[in-house]
């Protein structure tokens, strides 16, 4: 898995979906299926982007006892998608239970898909942190307690901000996976977003991968959109 963009489909019909991905024809995407488009369209969808050759994040964030997890698991590792996440405060058994499950559930010769250990969401902010949760930690050290039981459990990455991934990366390790929401283009809104970097600073950091939701899909040409993210992203490469 190089490093890329993964294209959040966060759209609210299955036609939307499909105009996007018609536009996408020659080119191999990386797409994100997440709780809005699979709790409506369900596995079908998933077998409809599956064959269409484009790489499948199917992001459900599981969040149960371990039991579930794996039974959970079990069945999502039957739709061939390419990456899974779970949330780390679940913590170690559940997230090792998550790998079981993905194991046991994957079409025998085949690869079991990537799972990774959501930290602290991008949407939560370090005083909410504090105030909310709880944690009077900076957000990065709360960030890469996680990724380090994450990565503990067995797991292969973690999702965080663009903004943690130097830490991460020095506490986990190169190879251990970033997958980094919060990515706005320069002058795009944050949203309901608190920890947000531009795909070129996320590049950057370190990011692995970088999900991109609204400022692609709710762009008046999301085609145009995709293309100015990705010349961001990689311009400026740095080997
Ligand atoms: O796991 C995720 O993908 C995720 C984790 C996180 O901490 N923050 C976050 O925004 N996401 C997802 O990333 C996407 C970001 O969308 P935009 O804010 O529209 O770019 C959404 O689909 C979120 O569900």
């Amino acid at each position: 898995m190089g490093r890329s963009i993964i294209v959040a489909l966060d759209y609210s019909t299955r036609e939307e979906i499909r105009s996007f991905l018609k536009e996408f024809q020659q080119e191999s995407l990386f797409v994100k299926v997440g709780m809005e488009a699979f709790y409506q369209f369900g596995p079908s969808l998933v077998e409809e982007i599956k064959e269409q050759d484009h790489q499948l994040f199917l992001d459900l964030k599981l969040h149960d006892i371990p039991n579930t997890v794996k039974k959970a698991m079990k069945g999502l590792a039957g739709l061939g998608v390419d990456l899974v996440n779970v949330h780390a405060a679940g913590g170690r058994d559940m997230m090792q239970s998550a790998l079981e499950g993905l194991e046991a559930g994957s079409p025998s010769g085949k690869n079991r898909a990537m799972c990774i250990g959501v930290t602290h969401l991008t949407s939560t902010s370090e005083e909410m942190l504090k105030q909310e949760l709880h944690i009077n930690k900076r957000m990065k050290d709360a960030v890469v307690s996680l990724a380090s039981l994450t990565k503990a459990s067995g797991l292969d990455g973690v999702v965080s901000s663009a903004l943690e991934v130097p830490w991460i990366k020095k506490a986990c390790g190169q190879s251990f996976l970033t997958v980094t929401p919060g990515i706005r283009l320069e002058g795009d809104l944050a949203q309901d977003q608190k920890r947000v970097a531009t795909p070129s600073k996320a590049r950057s950091l370190g990011s692995d991968f970088i999900v991109v939701g609204r400022s692609i899909t709710a762009a008046e040409n999301p085609y145009e959109a995709y293309y100015k993210v990705k010349k961001d992203w990689e311009g400026s490469y740095v080997s």
